[in-house]
C-alpha cells in the first residue's frame, strides 16, 4: 500500500526538501498552500505533476491554519498515514509586529489539525509531527536538550510553546501518534530571504557582482546551531517512523555567532572582514581594499533577543540514528555559491536586484 502523507507549509524551505524525500521513498505527497496573489511555489516547482497524469503522486491543496473547516475537509480527502506540521508565521521578529496573527496560524493551527484527526476518528491511523523550535529554550542556558525547561521571548515562541503542550496532550490523552520535534535552526540555499543566513549570503554575492555595496545587520553577538534543512526533514521522517512517540531535539551540538556567519560568507568569496568599533558604530571593512562591508542598523534588532542557542541531539542520535551530515562551513559556502549563481540569473532575467531583505 502506498503510503500518504500530508504537509503544510510545503512552499516553504523544510516542506520542499521533505517532499522530495518522501516522493523518494514512494509516498503520495499532499500538500497544502496558501493562495496568495504572487506565485509562492518556486521552491516546489520540479516537483508538479499534471494532476491528469496517471499515477501521479504529488499533489496541492488550497488551504490555511487559520481555517478549521478547510483543515478538516483536507484531510478527510486525503486520509493521510502521516501529517508534518510545518506551516507557520514562522519569522520571530515579524512576530512582534503580527502577534495575533501568530498565535492564530502558529498556536492555534495546530490545535485545529489535531482535532482534525479527532473529529475524523484517524486517532488509530495518522501519525502527526509538530515542527516544535529551539526557540521555545529562549533564555535559558546551554547546552539544550528535551528536559531543558523552556523560557520563550517572542510571540513567535509562545504560540509555538502552545503548540509543542497541546501536541503532548492530545498524545497523553487521546493516545495520538503525536510527535514533537525541536529542531536547532537549519538553512540551505532555498531559506527565506529575510533570515539572517540568507540575508547574509545573498549580500555577499550581491557585492560581489558588484550590484550592492554593503550589508546592514542587527545583533551579530547572536549564537546559533546551524545545520543543513536536508539533514532535519530526514530527522522528521525518522521520528514519525520510530516505535513511539516523542519529543526530540535535532542539532548539530556546535554554535556560530552570527559575526563569524558573515566571516565565513565573505571568506567564501576571498574577502577577509576586519571590525572596528563597538555596538552599533561597529563596522566591518574589508582587509584587503579598506572597503566599508558591514553597517548596524538598530531596525533589525528585536525587542527580546535569543542570545545563544545549542542543540543536545545525542536522544536523536542514540535512538533514531540521526546525525546531521553537512558541517557549518560546508553549509555557508554551499549557500553563497547558488546565491551567486541565482544572482547571476535574476540580474540577466530583470536587469536589477530583486531584494526582500527588510527584516
Ligand atoms: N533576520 C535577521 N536576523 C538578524 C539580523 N541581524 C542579526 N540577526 C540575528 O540573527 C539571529 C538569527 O535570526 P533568524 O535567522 O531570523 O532566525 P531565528 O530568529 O533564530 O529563528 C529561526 O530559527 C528558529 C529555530 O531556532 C525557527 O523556529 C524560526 O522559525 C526561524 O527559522 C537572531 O539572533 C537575530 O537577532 C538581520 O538583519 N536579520
Amino acid at each position: 500500500m502506498t503510503r500518504r502523507a500530508l504537509i503544510t507549509g510545503i512552499t516553504g524551505q523544510d516542506g520542499a526538501y521533505l517532499a522530495e524525500l518522501l516522493l523518494a521513498k514512494g509516498y503520495e505527497v499532499h500538500g497544502l498552500k496558501r493562495r496568495a496573489s504572487q506565485f509562492n511555489t518556486q521552491r516546489i516547482d520540479h516537483l508538479y505533476v499534471d494532476p491528469h497524469t496517471a499515477g501521479a503522486r504529488f499533489h496541492l491543496h488550497y488551504g490555511d491554519l487559520t481555517d478549521a473547516t478547510n483543515l478538516i475537509r483536507v484531510v478527510q480527502e486525503v486520509q493521510p498515514d502521516e501529517i508534518y506540521n510545518l506551516a507557520a508565521q514562522s519569522h520571530v521578529k515579524v512576530s512582534f509586529d503580527t502577534p495575533e496573527y501568530t498565535a492564530n496560524a502558529d498556536g492555534l493551527g495546530t490545535l485545529r489539525l489535531l482535532e482534525a484527526i479527532r473529529i475524523l476518528k484517524l486517532e488509530h491511523r495518522t501519525r502527526f509531527y509538530q515542527a516544535s523550535t529551539s526557540e521555545l529554550y529562549g533564555k535559558a542556558s546551554p547546552p539544550q536538550n528535551e528536559a531543558t525547561p523552556f523560557l520563550p521571548q517572542s510571540p513567535y515562541a509562545a504560540a509555538k510553546l502552545y503548540a509543542y503542550w497541546i501536541t503532548r496532550n492530545y498524545r497523553d490523552g487521546y493516545g495520538l501518534f503525536a510527535a514533537n520535534g525541536i529542531l536547532f535552526n537549519h538553512e540551505s540555499p532555498r531559506r527565506g530571504e529575510t533570515f539572517v543566513t540568507r540575508k547574509i549570503t545573498r549580500a555577499v554575492a550581491a557585492i560581489e557582482l558588484g550590484l550592492q555595496d554593503r550589508l546592514y545587520m542587527g545583533n551579530l553577538d547572536s549564537l546559533r546551531d546551524w545545520g543543513h534543512a536536508r539533514d532535519y526533514v530526514e530527522g522528521m521522517w525518522r521520528i514519525l517512523q520510530h516505535d513511539r512517540p516523542d519529543d526530540w531535539v535535532l542539532a548539530t551540538g556546535e554554535a556560530h555567532s552570527v559575526r563569524e556567519f558573515v566571516e565565513r560568507a565573505f571568506a567564501a568569496v576571498g574577502r577577509e572582514i576586519v571590525w572596528k568599533g563597538r555596538g552599533v558604530e561597529e563596522k566591518g571593512i574589508d582587509r584587503r581594499t579598506g572597503k566599508l562591508l558591514v553597517e548596524i542598523d538598530p531596525r533589525y534588532f528585536r525587542p527580546l533577543e535569543v542570545d545563544h542557542l545549542l542543540g543536545d541531539p545525542s536522544k536523536a542520535q542514540r535512538e533514531l540514528g540521526w546525525k546531521h551530515t553537512t558541517s557549518f562551513e560546508e553549509l555557508v559556502r554551499e549557500m553563497v555559491l547558488a546565491d551567486l549563481e541565482q544572482i547571476q540569473r535574476e540580474h540577466l532575467a530583470h536587469g536589477q536586484l530583486v531584494n526582500h531583505a527588510a527584516e
